[in-house]
Parts: C-alpha cells; sequence; structure tokens
C-alpha cells in the first residue's frame, strides 16, 4: 500500500511542480474539475499512508511515512480550501468524477488517523483519571448527566427484594392455579358432553392434514426467505456475525501495535548506543584526518596566495566552508567578497528606503495601468502551497532510501542500524569538526605570528556581538501577553476550571456514532442549478477537514488553512452537541464549556471576565489540543436581549471573544465551537466576524432517515429489522430529526419489548405513538434557516455570482485579495 501510494504521489507531484508554470484557467468550471480530481486523487493516498502508518512496524519507515502523511494531510487541507473559494460553498460534490474514477462514494471518506489518539494515549488516560477524581471530591454532578449512583441503605434494598421475590412467587401461583382451573374446566365439558371416540383412520388424517399444513407452511416461509437473500432484499443470517479471519485480524492488529511499540523503544536506544559506539572508535581518527586537511589546506592556501587566509568563523560555518569543494583560492576570494558585500549593503539599505517611499507613489499612479494587465492574467490560478515542498522531500527520502532497499534480512523490521549509522557518524563528526575547529583557529594564529607576522583582527567578534544584541532588542520589543497567574501552576488552574464547571468531561460519541448517508444527486442538482441540501455524511466529512486534521496533528495546523471557529447551526436535536463532543473524542482535546448559561454569574466583573479566560486560554494552550465551545453562540451577539435572559447577561463576552481568537497564533490548537438552534437572533455581522466558518446542518433526508432507523433499531435488537417496514417509516418521518428517532426506539423497545420480539414480531406502527408526542422540523423553521444562510459573506458572494454571472467572482476575488493585503498591512 506504501508503495502504490508513493507511486500515485510521485505522478501527482510531477502534475502539481511542473517545470512551466500553468497559465491561469479561465473556465471555472474546468478549474473546478482539475480541483476536485485532484482532491480525490490525495484523499486516496491519504487513505493509503493513514493504513500502512497504523500497521507499519519498521520505526525508521514510519518516520518517512508520518512526514508524507502530515504533508498530504495538509495539501487536502489547502485544496479544500482551494475549492470553497472557487465554488463559493462549503460542500462540494464529486460523483460525476467519482464515477470517470470508477470509485464508490465511500471511497470519499476521510478517515480519522489512528494516531492522533494512540501516541498519546497514556496522557489522555491520565488526565481522564484526573478529572475524575476533581469530579469526584467536588462532588460535581457527572456531565454526561447521569446522576451520581446513591448508595441504597439495607433495609431498602431488603425491601426491594422482597418486592420482587413475592411478585415472583405471586405470578408462579397464579400460572399453577390457572392450569389447573383449565384441567377442571376440560374434565366437567368432557363429562357434560360425553366422551367420543375418534375412527383411528379419521384421527389419523387430521393429525396428518396439520402436519402437512405446519411443515409446508415453515417450508415455504424458508424458500421465501433464501429467495430474499437472494436478490438482496435481507441480509444473510451470518450478516452481522463476525468471522474467523476478522478476529485474527483485528488481533494482528493489535498485537502489531505492540511490535510497534518495541521497536520504537529498541530504535531510540539504538541511536544513543550507536552515536556512543562512533563517538568511541572513530572520533580520534577523524580528529587526525580532519586536523590534517585542514592543515594541508591553509598550507596550500599560503602557497597560491602567499598568505594564510583567517579561519572561516563559525557563524559561517568553521572549517566546513573551506571543504565545501573549492579551491583556496575561491574561498579566499569568497571571504573577502563578503567583508565588501556587507559593507555595500549597508550603503545600499539607506538608498532603498528611499527608493520605497517612491515607489509607493508610483504604484498608487499606475493602479490604472495595472488593471489591464491583471486583465488579460485574469484566471483561476492556484495558490502557492505550504506543504509540497515537505511531500517533495519526504518522497526524495522515500525514493532514495527505500524504494529499491533490500530488506530480506529485517523479517521481523526492527530498526536499520546501518541508516542510524550514516546519521550518527555525521553528527560526530560535527562535534568533532567544532572541538578541531577550536584548535586550529588557535594553530592558524600562533603560525600567522610566527610567519606572516600579523595581528589577530578582533573586529568581527565585535560585529557579531552586536548582532545578537539586536536580536534581542526586536525579541523585547513585541508585545508579550501579561501572566495574570504566574504563580499557579497548571494543575491548580486545572482543577479550579473543573470544579467551576467550565472544563468539562465530554460524553463518548465517537464520530463513526454520527449516522448519515452520501448525497448522490448533488452534482446533477446542481447542474441544474438547485443548491443540494447537503447530507449528514458531507457534515460529518466539514468537521473532519476542519476541526479533527487540524486539531489532531501540530505540523499540519501550523502551516494549513486556518480555521479558529466554526459554527454548527441547526434545528434541535439534529446532533450539534453530538458533533462537538465527538471533535473532542477524535481528537483527544480538551472540552471547554463558554456558553452564556454556564457563565452567568461566574467570575463577576471586568476583571473576573479576563481572568476567567486568562485561565481557560492558559490551560487550553498548555494541555492542548482544546476545544472552546459555546452553546446557543446566538445568544452572544443578541440583537436584542429578551427580558427573561437580561440577568444572565448574555453578551458578557460579545468583546472579548474576538480578542480571544486574535490572540491565538497558529501553534495554539484551540478551536472556538460554537452552536446554535436560532442564528437568526444574533446581530449577523459581528456574528459572522467571529465565526467565519459556518455549517449549516439539515434534517436528515430520506436516505439518512432510513440509514438512522436501521442503525437505531439493530443497536437494540439486532434482528427486529427485518419484520419492520423501514421504508414507509423513513417515509412518514421527514422533518423529524435524529434526536426524535432515538427517542422513539429507545421509548419503544424497551427491555420488555426486546424480550417478546421472538414471539411478537416489531412492526412500524409501534413507533408512531411515540413520533406522535414530537414536534417535527416545519418547512418555515427550514426556510428561515436558508435565508439566514444567504445573508452570510459566504451566502452573499454565492448569490451574488449566480445573479450577476461568472464575472463577478474576479471581482470579488480581486476585492477579496485586496482586503486580505489592507488587513496584512
Ligand atoms: N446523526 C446522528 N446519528 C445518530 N444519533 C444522532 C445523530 N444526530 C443526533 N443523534 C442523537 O440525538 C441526540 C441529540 O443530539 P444533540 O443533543 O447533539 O442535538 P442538538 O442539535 O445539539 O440539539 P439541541 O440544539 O436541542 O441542543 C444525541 O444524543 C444522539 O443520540
Amino acid at each position: 500500500m506504501w508503495e502504490e501510494a508513493q507511486q500515485a504521489l510521485y505522478h501527482l507531484l510531477q502534475q502539481e511542480m511542473p517545470d512551466v508554470p500553468p497559465k491561469p484557467e479561465k473556465d471555472r468550471m474546468a478549474a473546478a474539475q482539475f480541483l476536485s480530481t485532484l482532491y480525490i486523487r490525495y484523499v486516496q493516498i491519504f487513505r493509503s499512508l493513514e493504513l500502512a502508518y497504523d500497521q507499519m512496524a519498521h520505526p525508521q519507515k514510519r518516520q518517512v511515512v508520518r512526514a508524507m502523511l502530515d504533508g498530504v494531510i495538509g495539501r487536502i487541507l489547502e485544496l479544500k480550501n482551494e475549492l470553497v473559494e472557487l465554488e463559493i460553498s462549503e460542500f462540494h460534490y464529486f460523483d460525476d468524477i467519482l464515477q470517470d474514477l470508477k470509485m464508490g462514494p465511500e471511497c470519499l471518506e476521510i478517515p480519522i488517523p489512528k494516531y492522533f489518539i494512540k501516541e498519546k494515549a497514556k496522557v489522555l488516560k491520565d488526565r481522564e483519571q484526573i478529572l475524575y477524581q476533581i469530579l469526584q471530591r467536588t462532588g460535581l454532578q457527572d456531565i454526561n448527566g447521569a446522576k451520581p449512583v446513591k448508595v441504597m441503605s439495607v433495609d431498602e434494598a431488603v425491601r426491594v427484594i422482597q418486592v420482587s421475590e413475592r411478585a415472583r412467587q405471586g405470578r408462579l401461583r397464579a400460572t399453577f392455579m390457572k392450569k389447573i382451573y383449565l384441567e377442571e374446566k376440560q374434565e366437567r365439558m368432557a363429562k357434560l358432553h360425553g366422551e367420543k371416540t375418534l375412527d383411528p383412520a379419521v384421527a389419523a388424517l387430521r393429525i396428518q392434514k396439520i402436519w402437512r399444513g405446519y411443515i409446508q407452511r415453515k417450508r415455504t416461509k424458508k424458500l421465501r426467505e433464501d429467495e430474499m437473500i437472494f436478490l438482496g432484499m435481507i441480509p444473510p443470517p451470518n450478516f452481522n456475525r463476525v468471522s474467523v479471519a476478522a478476529v485474527i485480524a483485528r488481533k494482528n492488529e493489535s498485537l502489531r501495535s505492540q511490535l510497534q511499540e518495541q521497536h520504537e523503544v529498541e530504535y531510540q536506544s539504538a541511536l544513543v548506543q550507536i552515536k556512543d559506539t562512533i563517538r568511541e572508535t572513530e572520533s580520534l581518527d577523524m580528529k587526525e584526518t580532519l586536523q590534517d586537511q585542514i592543515r594541508q589546506w591553509f598550507i596550500e592556501c599560503r602557497h597560491a596566495t602567499g598568505k594564510f587566509p583567517d579561519f572561516p568563523d563559525e557563524d559561517d560555518g568553521g572549517s566546513n566552508a573551506i571543504f565545501s569543494q573549492k579551491t583556496p583560492e575561491q574561498v579566499a576570494a569568497e571571504l573577502a567578497a563578503k567583508e565588501e558585500e556587507k559593507e555595500k549593503k549597508k550603503k545600499e539599505k539607506g538608498k532603498k528606503e528611499k527608493e520605497k517611499k517612491g515607489e509607493k507613489k508610483e504604484k498608487d499612479k499606475g493602479k490604472k495601468g495595472k488593471g489591464k494587465e491583471e486583465e488579460e492574467e485574469e484566471g483561476w490560478k492556484m495558490n502557492p502551497s505550504a506543504f509540497l515542498s515537505d511531500i517533495s522531500s519526504a518522497n526524495q527520502a522515500y525514493q532514495g532510501v527505500w524504494q529499491h532497499r533490500d530488506e530480506a534480512w529485517n523479517l521481523h523490521q526492527s530498526h536499520d542500524p546501518e541508516l542510524i549509522k550514516e546519521v550518527k557518524r555525521k553528527e560526530v563528526e560535527e562535534e568533532v569538526r567544532i572541538q578541531v575547529d577550536e584548535l586550529m583557529r588557535q594553530e592558524v594564529l600562533n603560525l600567522k605570528l610566527s610567519v606572516d607576522r600579523e595581528k589577530g583582527k578582533k573586529k568581527k567578534d565585535k560585529k557579531g556581538g552586536k548582532k545578537k544584541k539586536k536580536g534581542k532588542k526586536s525579541g523585547k520589543r513585541k508585545k508579550k501577553e501579561k501572566d495574570l497567574t504566574p504563580n499557579r501552576t497548571i494543575d491548580s488552574l486545572y482543577e479550579e476550571l473543573v470544579t467551576e464547571g467550565l472544563l468539562i468531561k465530554p460524553k463518548p460519541f465517537k464520530l463513526t456514532d454520527f449516522v448519515g448517508e452520501h448525497s448522490y444527486l448533488g452534482t446533477t442538482l446542481r447542474q441544474a442549478d438547485i443548491e443540494p441540501m447537503p447530507s449528514l455524511n458531507d457534515v460529518k466529512q466539514l468537521l473532519i477537514l476542519y476541526g479533527v486534521l487540524p486539531l489532531g496533528c501540530s505540523s499540519v495546523h501550523e502551516k494549513a488553512p486556518p480555521v479558529k471557529t466554526l459554527l454548527l447551526a441547526g434545528p434541535s436535536g439534529v446532533g450539534k452537541k453530538m458533533l462537538v463532543n465527538a471533535l473532542c473524542n477524535e481528537t483527544g482535546a480538551n472540552l471547554f464549556n463558554l456558553s452564556p448559561d454556564n457563565i452567568a454569574g461566574k467570575y463577576p466583573g471586568k476583571s473576573g471576565l479576563q481572568m476567567m479566560l486568562h485561565m481557560v486560554l492558559k490551560v487550553a494552550r498548555q494541555l492542548q489540543p482544546s476545544i472552546i465551545w459555546i452553546d446557543n453562540a446566538e445568544k452572544t451577539f443578541y440583537k436584542k436581549v429578551p427580558k427573561t435572559e437580561k440577568q444572565m447577561d448574555p453578551k458578557r463576552l460579545k468583546k472579548d471573544l474576538p480578542k480571544l481568537l486574535k490572540s491565538l497564533k497558529s501553534e495554539d490548537r484551540i478551536l472556538v465551537v460554537g452552536t446554535s438552534q436560532r442564528p437568526f437572533e444574533a446581530e449577523i455581522k459581528s456574528f459572522c466576524k467571529v465565526y467565519k466558518k459556518i455549517i449549516l446542518i439539515p434534517r436528515p433526508d430520506y436516505a439518512a432517515r432510513l440509514v438512522l432507523w436501521k442503525q437505531m433499531i439493530s443497536l437494540r435488537a439486532d434482528s427486529a429489522t427485518t419484520s419492520v417496514n423501514l421504508s414507509a417509516l423513513a417515509k412518514i418521518t421527514d422533518g423529524f430529526t435524529p434526536a426524535h428517532i432515538t427517542k422513539a426506539v429507545e421509548s419503544v423497545l424497551n427491555e420488555r419489548r426486546v424480550r417478546l420480539l421472538s414471539r411478537k414480531p416489531l412492526t412500524a406502527n409501534e413507533f408512531l405513538n411515540s413520533l406522535c408526542r414530537e414536534e417535527p422540523v416545519y418547512k418555515e423553521e427550514e426556510e428561515a434557516f436558508k435565508t439566514w444562510y444567504a445573508k452570510t459573506p459566504l451566502g452573499k458572494r454565492r448569490s451574488k455570482v449566480k445573479s450577476g454571472g461568472e464575472e463577478e467572482t474576479g471581482k470579488d476575488k480581486g476585492k477579496k485579495k485586496g482586503d486580505k493585503k489592507g488587513k496584512k498591512k
């Protein structure tokens, strides 16, 4: 898989980094097609590499795969960003391309790399333990909503047992009495009518008739079932049974992860050990040859130029500069040239500053002229990538080291000592070189004094000193955030946040629990100029792209297009909170709850609020990744605060939230996630300024409802789905949310009903009672969400393009770029 992925990547890289830069693409459709294909191909590579990385035991190979994997993740995020800018929509549909590539929709699913959790499993477990202890100590309610278990007194327990035992005896007695009653009744009836004896032939016929009917009905039922299985209408009996092969494979997987750990430990100790051995056995030789070489070089240099050159500074690479395959004359000339250049630069600096001012004026004048040039060059062009160079260097590492390596000796895939030696030898050489340089510098000085009769110059040292000082000063100038809690440890801050209920334990949801279906008609609908409603699966994929991947991997987070905030908006019960919790669990992030209802009354006053945010940020940064969740996000930006909520002061965070976002740097893996049922109640401008990425979560469509019903019922009773008309259920529950469906299934399929299933098959009708009591999402509510979304920046841009044609995209883009530049300035 690794090899295949590398091959695919090699071809992609050739396409992505051509020798001649491609011309701007004028056809927007063609550009989108090109980008989508790239995206899909990268996703395939990602899927293969992720699996390969998870299953590989060789520690050095894993390093290369990991570098590649991170690069590919970053590139996927960049491509997604390009797609969003180009198509002005968060959701993209690739079904036509998938058809061309002969792939199924499941190929587009972005896996969550297992190493996100695996590599810090111990830290996460410890943290969970600490959280649990704090919650227990403070007697706080478990955040999952489950109340702490109450201890029962002995009297109560005895009473409960007595009640159930008496009931059991009562039931037994009742059935016994019923039996006696029926027997007596039968006897009485027999006496009344007089006993009739049947003719044995007639009796046999009767028994035969009943038996034959019974056996035929059974056979027909079996035949019918077989046919349904053959047609694929119902699953075969062993459908959900885990096969032996799967069990063995799973076992192998866990064994392999143990092997990975073991090999990693061996590799780390080999790193130290091999370096020590090289240092012991080879460093003396290295030292002598190096000294000889340097001496030889200086003597040759003196022969050529007539005097000993200066020994290169440590900043210039020390004696490394000598061995850069240059003749002594070249090096001497270079050293002289460098000095001259430095002086020149100083003079030029002054000039440049003057020129810059002049240029600015010219730019303003020349704007009109430039406009024409831009028009000629107009069209879509890919933005430069921050990840391609990483991918390319990892690819070179693969080609240089691993592609044709003979590993016949390494059946167990442990580390390769030869490779370690290569690296460590270089490290030791560098250490030795620094020592030798010190010695040789002195020796050359002495030689100069005695042979050339020169005095050592110390100018350079002074310069070096000055430089360093300058560096320090500029470092100081940067504004540093004030630490309001300098004397407190992270542990104590953590504990305080937990006791205040600001840091909570996420509910144990996984993203795989979030059920949904692909949207199969996306492209077709878009081609017919109808904007399709995204499916629940599309939403899940977006969350992985914007949330899980950047939060899980620091190198990706630093360079990928930044996403600091996410807003999940949708009707009640579509799974917004579930997604936030799943995000935390998939990335091992801490969950901070800064919802207006939760912070009401806590840390009062302006300074209190500052202190609270400071503490949250400090802990979130130290124990990253972290998610700051704001439920009912619209309340912070209320147009008008309702009277009933005035006391809560929901707009408390309004001013500080943008500041908090500003202080987040690219290395802080912190994501602010807002969830909102009624985003239209917020003041849209400031709301959208904070929440740049908005994801509308729709009510489930037919396909999603069908899968939801099926999944929910089979979770409680595996065999029950066969008798229920799921299609009818999915059809009539249009407008109901996953929460309604879950609730209905929970209330109907209680323990008693599950026990009865073998005698009384489940039917769709049984769910109706529970559903009647729920309020579905009406069309008006959905329309309100859609119209609100059309007013958000992305929605506005999209409707502009729709109404104004493609020309405006170009203008819009130009404007946007201008805006960005302006902001940067
Ligand atoms: N796609 C889904 N798949 C499976 N279960 C789901 C899905 N969506 C929601 N649920 C179930 O519905 C329940 C309610 O979801 P959740 O509380 O996340 O909804 P919400 O949108 O945050 O609601 P509200 O806006 O009222 O707070 C969850 O506990 C989960 O069991």
